[in-house]
């Protein structure tokens, strides 16, 4: 792949005498929605860990982003040149109004100030489409889905070039996926490449242009979505995890 924004080589955690993942290497393109699935447990958390250095880089490897080497670098050094990254649970400040929320993260993550921080907090809730009614509602108050946009939007906010999103779908009804479906895909055409690790097969098959799947912490197979999701190999590792 000529120039992609992001390539690991080797990448390897270990904790103690498990080795959670596994000499990953994969590249993706400036621009893609790339897509990590892989049964509970495959690795796929403790690779995005590895990606953002939140809370440890990997034990070996190579990551390099946008022709830089990251891997070993502080987390909010690797955020503020542009890896962004959503957890699985969210990280809510009840008492805070989506507003401040948003941009306490430009101020203190990405080092914005004043007004800058503030405009760029604006930009990220628009993107993310957060009804400008609810922007002063305090977090705790907010409905699931305006959570997820919120958290989105907190990552945003640093105008990242890649966002890295944790099961984003988790919690949602299926109209809120479908919602959820197309603002990824906003989000997307503002120039943002998108990793993401999700459960809900129908969403990641929808927006992935190419997908990765993690099985006991290494690679299995990587490619087209549709043709990964029907290999005997990725089929045999999902039913191998349910029936563990
Ligand atoms: N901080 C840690 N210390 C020890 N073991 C860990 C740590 N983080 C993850 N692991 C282990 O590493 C393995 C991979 O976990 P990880 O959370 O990355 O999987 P996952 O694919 O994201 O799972 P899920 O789909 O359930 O979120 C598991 O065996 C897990 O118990």
């Amino acid at each position: 792949m000529p120039d992609p924004i992001l390539n690991l080589q080797g990448v390897t955690k270990t904790f103690g005498g498990l080795t959670a993942v596994k000499d990953v290497s994969f590249s993706v393109a400036r621009g893609e929605i790339f897509g990590v699935a892989g049964p509970n447990g495959s690795g796929k958390s403790t690779l995005f860990n590895c990606m953002t250095g939140i809370p440890f880089g990997p034990t070996r490897g190579e990551i390099m982003f946008n022709g830089k080497r990251i891997d070993g670098q502080r987390p909010h050094a690797i955020f503020r040149a542009g890896l962004a990254r959503t957890f699985q649970k969210d990280a809510e400040f009840p008492d805070l109004t989506a507003w401040e929320t948003v941009a306490l993260g430009g101020h203190y993550g990405a080092g914005l100030r004043g007004s800058m921080s503030l405009d760029a907090a604006e930009e990220a809730l628009d993107l993310v489409q957060f009804d400008t009614s609810r922007r002063d509602m305090k977090t705790a108050d907010l409905s699931v889905y305006a959570k997820k946009q919120l958290m989105i939007a907190s990552a945003l906010v640093a105008r990242p070039d890649i966002l890295m999103l944790d099961e984003p779908a988790s919690g949602l009804t299926r109209p809120e996926i479908t919602a959820l479906d197309e603002l990824l895909i906003k989000v997307n055409e503002a120039g943002v490449t998108i990793l993401i690790i999700e459960h809900v097969l129908g969403l990641l098959l929808s927006v992935s242009q190419r997908l990765l799947v993690l099985n006991n912490g290494a690679v299995l197979t990587e490619g087209e979505p549709q043709e990964v999701i029907r290999d005997p190999r990725v089929v045999e590792a999902y039913i191998g995890g349910a029936a563990a």
